[in-house]
């Protein structure tokens, strides 16, 4: 995977332009997206060995939203049971081209991993496949807020007994202190790791129009709205969480 450092918003912008998953963000983006989300590596892979605890015989493994494909190569690490495929999906081409040269790399040089397909194309019309893991890893916040339900209702029908879905999110609180508290110390994370005011600054703007964060709570009621009959925190680190929603 590419090295390059993120400094895409290091120089004034005139105008900020809206967040995309573009060529630009391709190439820095296991730079920005580890000094941009604590904990980031940790819930990565971990989502292989909780994976392994659900996954099925001859069933699907779904990373959707895959970028470059970081989750979907801890599932086909972890996961050991039989007939088990991963199936990636995100709609950026110039994610997915780098997914797939990525993933044709790690097939040179390991043997036993999972058997992957990686598709270019939009989740929210995707014809599932009985599942039993689904994993949507910090994606769901970037589809329009009024389309979250009907997606999950889709995850949960496609979902075998056994399975489950794990969700990582930017979260928001409901509690102005507590919500105030955890951006500064979001703030403190980015600065630590290098990023200047500007850079913060610059890229709170971009993203703010693109991603829409939801409270724990919203994130619970919807998953039991969607027909999910259980749903457990495993990892917060700040503002950033993962949940294992069960069927
Ligand atoms: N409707 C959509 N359909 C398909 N893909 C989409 C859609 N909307 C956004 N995406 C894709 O979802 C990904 C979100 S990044 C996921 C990180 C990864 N999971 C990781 O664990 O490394 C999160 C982040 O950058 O904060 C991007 O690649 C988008 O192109
Ligand atoms: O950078 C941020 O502030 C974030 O909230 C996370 C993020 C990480 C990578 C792309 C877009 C958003």
């Amino acid at each position: 995977m590419s090295k390059d450092p993120d400094r895409l918003f290091a120089q004034p912008l005139a105008q900020v332009p809206d967040f995309a998953f573009n060529e630009d963000v391709v190439r820095v983006f296991p730079d920005m997206i580890k000094r941009s989300v604590p904990g980031y590596p940790t819930i990565v892979e971990n989502l292989g060995v909780l994976a392994a605890q659900f996954a099925q015989p001859n069933s699907v493994l779904y990373d959707l939203g895959s970028s470059l494909g970081a989750v979907t190569q801890a599932l086909r690490r972890h996961v050991r049971t039989d007939g088990c495929r991963v199936i990636a999906v995100d709609n950026s081409a110039a994610m997915v081209e780098r997914c797939r040269e990525y993933l044709n790399g790690q097939d040179s040089m390991f043997q036993e991993l999972l058997p992957v397909e990686v598709i270019e194309g939009d989740i929210l019309a995707l014809a599932f496949q009985p599942a039993s893991v689904v994993a949507l890893n910090f994606t769901l916040q970037f589809i329009a807020p009024d389309q979250r339900t009907a997606l999950l209702s889709r995850i949960r029908q496609s979902l075998l007994p056994g399975g489950a879905l794990i969700l990582s999110e930017k979260l928001r609180f409901n509690d102005a202190e507590e919500h105030a508290l955890l951006t500064d110390l979001h703030v403190a994370f980015k600065r630590a790791n290098g990023y200047s005011e500007l850079e913060i600054a610059q890229k709170r703007s971009a993203i703010e129009n693109v991603m829409k964060p939801d409270s724990l709570e919203e994130h619970r009621e919807r998953l039991l709205a969607a027909g999910f009959s259980k749903v457990v925190p495993w990892f917060q680190c700040l503002n950033f969480a993962s949940l294992i929603a069960l069927p």
